[in-house]
């Protein structure tokens, strides 16, 4: 599991660490993990001694992290030098082992972005967890150059304008090709669109313990644990039966799409109920139909509603009905719509797994009001909201997934595979289907929805293929779903090998 942890919790555990340790202790180990990656940096791109690095140093410790690595840097031979953003409030003592080691300040803002547009490596120390808001003024133009010269940049501790609570983003913020992380991750390095600004994120252990996690991240290691497999007990029953109310006539395809996915994910078998039977079964012969709604459908272990199922007054019966059966319950699509008119029925069994338009409908279901935009800049806020009003679990799908319970204290779960490849019509019911079939096998719902997401991100990256990736359909990644969950299951690390995907390993 890949952890995050607000700036409270990190600057309570510092704290109490700092009390024990010789004064600037934390410092030098943040340093030093920051110029290991460096140096790392400059070796693969030709040597370090003579290369060209300039700093950006803020007023606060973040810059004085950075003026310490510069110090590092230099002292193996690099030519780095420093942008004082604020020439009157510096950490004298960063500067004076910068100056001591052989670093130097740039003149004027002409000359600063002068030497960025000559540099190999820039390292962004304007601020840290102690940034507030989106960046001032004075950075701007240094960022201009950065951007002007393609030059890669580094970011110290987390990219300057990142909100390192949420990933917010106010304004400008520096787009690092890596982000060097201290102690532990911040949930704005984890969820877009702060996680888009940091690039590759390294995280260097300075030894602070802090408590439980505000976000986390699953692993290869945490989902194979939780994989249903079947034991030498099993039959079909046994291993769970996931019912799925989706389709109508003008979108037959959505209740295939579903049931292939549940087809492949957990559950011994799977019950169709609704309009699109004759295509279930034209598809996947092997799925037990009916034409009757929920209630009479057959005993299943969870229920999927909603992909396709269009919003009259029979969707609204099937509704009803599912939530009327004691089992787990997966609303997707019309179905939240439906519940939106009606408002939270809190219930610990249910996962919803809204996108950021089905989340606006939700919450305005509960009486708040809020636009597409202002869910997709507030990811992580918004997703906390929706499961604490709807006391649920919520899946808020798009560029970065995330899957929140209903207790706040509980850890949000973001999705580390996710690709935009799977921005395509259907991937949302493929996804359904696997999270209830994962329900039925009698995963919990913040598992059954992380380790669907997971698989789904994996499956989405199988079917586009390596690297640079291709366009897929939504039945090439519930094709995919086996091969994702042998990968799983076989506990190999994927190495992916693109920035954002190397945040998984
Ligand atoms: N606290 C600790 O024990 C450790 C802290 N470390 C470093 O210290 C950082 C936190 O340091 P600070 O608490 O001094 O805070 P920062 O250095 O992150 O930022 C605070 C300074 O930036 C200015 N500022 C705030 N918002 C700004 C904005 N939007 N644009 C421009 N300037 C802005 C403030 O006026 C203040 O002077 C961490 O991110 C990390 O890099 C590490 O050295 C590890 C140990
Ligand atoms: N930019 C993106 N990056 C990663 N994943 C995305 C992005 N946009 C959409 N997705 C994923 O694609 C799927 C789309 O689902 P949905 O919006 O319900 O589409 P549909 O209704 O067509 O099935 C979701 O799993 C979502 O998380
Ligand atoms: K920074």
């Amino acid at each position: 599991m890949r952890y995050a942890h607000t700036v409270e919790q990190v600057r309570a555990a510092e704290g109490e660490l700092r009390q024990l340790l010789p004064e600037g202790t934390l410092m030098q180990r943040a340093a030093a993990g920051l110029a290991a990656t460096c140096a790392e940096l400059l070796r693969a791109s030709g040597r370090i001694y003579g290369s060209r690095v300039v700093l950006l140093v803020g007023s606060g410790d973040n810059g004085a992290d950075t003026l310490f690595a510069g110090a590092r840097l230099a002292a193996r031979g690099a030519r780095v030098g420093a942008v004082l953003l604020d020439q009157d409030r510096v950490h004298r003592a960063a500067l004076t082992a910068f100056r001591a080691a052989g670093g130097v300040l740039t003149g004027d803002q002409r000359e600063g972005c002068a030497e960025i547009a000559r540099a190999d490596l820039v390292l962004d120390g304007i601020v840290g967890i102690g940034g507030r808001g989106g960046l001032r003024a004075g950075a701007l133009p240094y960022l201009r150059a950065v951007e002007r010269a393609g030059v890669p940049v580094v970011a110290v501790d987390l990219p300057s304008g990142v909100d390192a609570d949420t990933g917010e983003v106010a304004g400008d913020a520096v787009r690092a090709a890596v982000t060097v992380t201290f102690g532990t991750h911040k949930p704005g390095l984890l969820v877009d669109p702060g996680a888009e600004y940091a690039g590759v994120v390294r995280l260097v252990p300075i030894g602070i313990a802090v408590p439980s996690a505000a976000v986390e991240a699953l692993q290869h290691a945490d989902v194979a644990a939780l994989l249903p497999r079947p034991s030498g007990e099993s039959d079909k029953y046994r291993r769970g039966v996931v019912g799925i109310a989706a389709g109508s006539a003008r979108y037959p395809g959505a209740a295939v799409l579903a049931v292939s996915s549940a087809l492949h994910a957990g559950a011994g078998a799977v019950r169709y109920t609704g309009s699109a039977a004759a295509e279930v079964v034209r598809a996947h012969p092997e799925v037990l139909v009916s034409d009757q709604g929920p209630a009479q459908a057959g005993r299943v272990q969870a229920w999927v509603v909603g992909p396709g199922l269009s919003d009259g007054e029979e969707a609204q019966r099937t509704l009803d009905q599912a939530l009327d059966a004691a089992v787990p319950l997966l609303l997707d699509a019309d179905a939240l719509r439906l519940l939106a008119r009606r408002g939270p029925v809190p219930r610990p069994d249910l996962l919803l797994t809204p996108h950021a338009g089905e989340a606006v409908a939700l919450l305005a279901g509960a009486g708040v009001q809020a636009t597409r935009e202002q869910v997709e800049a507030s990811r992580l806020p918004y997703a906390r909201r929706l499961a604490e009003l709807y006391g649920c679990t919520v899946l808020l799908k798009g560029s970065t997934t995330l899957v929140a319970g209903p207790d706040p204290a509980v850890p949000v779960r973001v999705n580390p595979t996710g690709t935009p490849w799977l921005a395509t019509a259907g991937s949302g019911d493929v996804l359904s289907g696997l999270a209830g079939s994962l329900l039925a096998a009698g995963l919990a719902p913040l598992d059954a929805g992380s380790v669907a997401a997971y698989l789904h991100g994996l499956a989405g990256r199988t079917a586009s293929g390596a690297a640079e990736g291709a366009p897929i359909t939504a039945s090439e990644v519930a094709a995919a779903l086996p091969a994702a969950w042998r990968d799983v299951a076989r506990g190999a690390e994927t190495v992916l090998s693109l920035g954002k995907q190397l945040r998984i390993g």
